[in-house]
């Protein structure tokens, strides 16, 4: 049965006006509230209630996975050594044996092969950051498709698209640690995006690399950003999130009984609490299994890192690979002023594109307040059909990022596809403009379609099937009228009004001309919310015009 959240807190009572403790940890839990005073808000918090939806989990996947990254860096952290200093390996790994390598390298081979469960331990690490990013991006989306990034979520939201991108980063930075082939050919593709910025990029490559590169710092440094700054600033992150999610409450989707200031659902103690202990066992067991069964990162099989080899096929990892698209598919341009060389195939996609990718993300819920103007609370989700717009340009985000990561992966596309590189990357380059554009009105087309399906049913109701002939020879079909519970559903979205500029001509007859910025705000909006960007929905006379009929049509 699921229960309503009731607003105001109970008032723990003080400690002397409570019944004297019955046992030992009566009087040690009263001892520890005196001191930390936790009976009060542990009150108010841990029945608080909680709607229920399978994709409310997603943010839970996130959270374990999280941890799940945490423990093992822990124990990776015991055995790793983050020194470039040069050692000849003597491990029990024969190929390697009598090889020159950096201890960084040296002992990830040893964890790998001499340290117990060291391999599966790097293992789990690693699925879980995979794992772990895939679920922001999975859980950002059912936040972006269904509207509740809106007021008064904006600021959640944005600490999540910095968790978000605090964690690709500290992927990235986990994975250049073990100083292998690959990782050193990423830490190369890094100095060649900071050497093309302008102006301070030689200064920048010197203090980050203390020197030419590779230098001797900045696996040392990496490690320091890795295990600690980052995961230190996510955490803060990570908690402040949460307090977010409790304090605004969490959204759900319209139906009987839930309005914009109740939520219908079941309390976190003990309800979610079990769901959650279970869910994150199983999170982790699944992720060790993965972790026992396919292996990752065989550093062994790539070998030290050499600046003078780059392994075949390298790859980072998959959601930095959009990263690597771009710089694939750019045109080599290079530009010379007074003297300096202005590297524009690798400025104009690492430091123009790549961030604009990201940020568009973070700036979406603002601009969309912009263009909406409305100021209002919103905890009622959206259904994506309902803001064509919305879903649209999400999906066609999500199919340039897909595009840039084939790009990323052009050489195995044509490896395995048997084709030529040259048409993989002209392909992608002219996808990459034309085919979010097609994503884009197809996704809105579709929705406009669900939302007429939506309308239909609610007129006409649903089809039986089962075919009736007349007295008079006509032959119709039976339609079934749809229980109160779904026409609420159907109808329970409100549709926004575009943004309108004021008229012309004030009440004095004086002219009064709109700024380029109201003009604009009125063109979008009108994109967003106008005539061809959502099918009017029922009125309550037009169903009960039809329904009062004979229920055939
Ligand atoms: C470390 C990564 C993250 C963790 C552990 C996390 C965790 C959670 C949890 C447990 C919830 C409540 C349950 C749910 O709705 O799924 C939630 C809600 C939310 N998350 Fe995240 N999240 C993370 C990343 C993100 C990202 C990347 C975004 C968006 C860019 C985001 C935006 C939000 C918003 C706006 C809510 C409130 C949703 C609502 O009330 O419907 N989060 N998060
Ligand atoms: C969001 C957080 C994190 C992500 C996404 C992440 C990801 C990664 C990845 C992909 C690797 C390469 C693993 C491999 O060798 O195949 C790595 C290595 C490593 N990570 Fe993390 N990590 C995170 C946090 C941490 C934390 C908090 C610690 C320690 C407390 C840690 C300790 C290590 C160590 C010592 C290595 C090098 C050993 C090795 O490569 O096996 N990591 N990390």
């Amino acid at each position: 049965m699921s229960r309503t959240s009731s607003t105001t807190s109970g008032a723990a009572k003080p400690a002397s006006t409570r019944a004297k403790p019955a046992n030992k940890w009566e009087q040690a839990a009263d001892w520890t509230d005196g001191r930390l005073g936790i009976y009060s808000l542990a009150k108010t918090n841990l029945r608080k209630i909680f709607p229920d939806h399978w994709s409310f989990m997603l943010g839970e996947i996130c959270l374990y996975t999280f941890i799940i990254i945490l423990l093992t860096g822990v124990y990776l952290t015991l055995f790793f050594k983050p020194s470039m200093g040069e050692v000849i390996y003597q491990g029990s790994y024969v190929p390697l044996k009598g090889i020159p390598m950096s201890e960084a390298y040296a002992s990830t081979v040893d964890i790998s092969f001499e340290v117990r469960g060291g391999l599966l331990v790097r293992q789990i690490h690693h699925w879980a950051a995979l794992v772990f990013v895939a679920a922001m991006f999975v859980h950002m989306m059912r936040v972006f498709f269904t509207g509740a990034f809106r007021k008064p979520r904006e600021i959640n939201w944005v600490f999540g698209f910095l968790l978000l991108v605090l964690g690709m980063f500290d992927g990235f930075f986990g994975y250049s640690l073990p100083d292998d082939l690959l990782s050193g050919t990423g830490i190369r593709f890094m100095e060649g995006a900071v050497l093309a910025t302008p102006l301070i990029g030689t200064y920048v490559q010197m203090f980050l690399f203390g020197g030419e590169f590779p230098g001797h710092d900045i696996v040392p440094r990496f490690f320091t950003i890795h295990v600690l700054l980052i995961p230190g600033i996510m955490l803060g992150l990570l908690v402040a999130h949460l307090i977010l999610v409790f304090y605004h409450k969490h959204t759900q989707w319209a139906g009987p009984g839930k309005t914009e200031k109740n939520v219908v659902g079941m309390p976190l103690m003990p309800v979610y609490m079990a769901k959650a202990g279970g869910f994150f066992f199983l999170v982790f067991g699944l992720i060790a299994a993965i972790s026992a069964i396919a292996s990752i990162n065989p550093i062994w099989a790539y070998g030290p890192y050499r600046p003078d080899q780059v392994s075949t096929d390298a790859q980072p990892d998959w959601y930095m690979g959009f990263s690597e698209g771009l710089i694939r598919i750019m045109p080599g341009w290079e530009i010379s002023l007074w003297g300096h060389t202005l590297n524009l195939g690798v400025a104009i996609p690492l430091m123009v594109l790549f961030p604009m990718v990201l940020v568009s993300i973070a700036a979406y819920p603002f601009i969309e307040g912009w263009i909406t103007g409305d100021k209002r609370e919103h905890h009622i989700l959206d259904r994506p059909r309902n803001a064509p717009v919305r879903t649209a340009l999400g999906a066609a985000w999500i199919s340039l990022y897909l595009v840039l990561l084939a790009a990323g992966g052009n050489d195995l596309f044509a490896t395995h596809l048997h084709l030529s590189i040259n048409s993989v990357t002209y392909f992608v380059r002219v996808g990459m403009f034309v085919i979010p554009v097609l994503v884009f009105i197809i996704t809105k087309r579709w929705c406009l379609g669900l939302q007429r399906r939506d309308k239909e049913k609610v007129l006409h109701g649903r089809e039986t099937g089962v075919i009736k002939r007349l007295p008079h020879g006509e032959f119709v079909e039976v339609h079934a009228q749809l229980p109160q519970k779904d026409l609420h559903k159907l109808t329970a979205h409100e549709q926004i009004e575009p943004f309108e500029l004021p008229a012309e001509t004030d009440e004095n007859g004086v002219a009064r001309k709109a700024n380029v910025i109201d003009r604009t705000r009125a063109k979008i909006s009108r994109g967003f919310y106008g005539e061809g960007s959502q099918i009017p929905k029922p009125t309550s006379e037009e169903h009960h015009e039809i329904t009062s009929g004979h229920g055939h049509h």
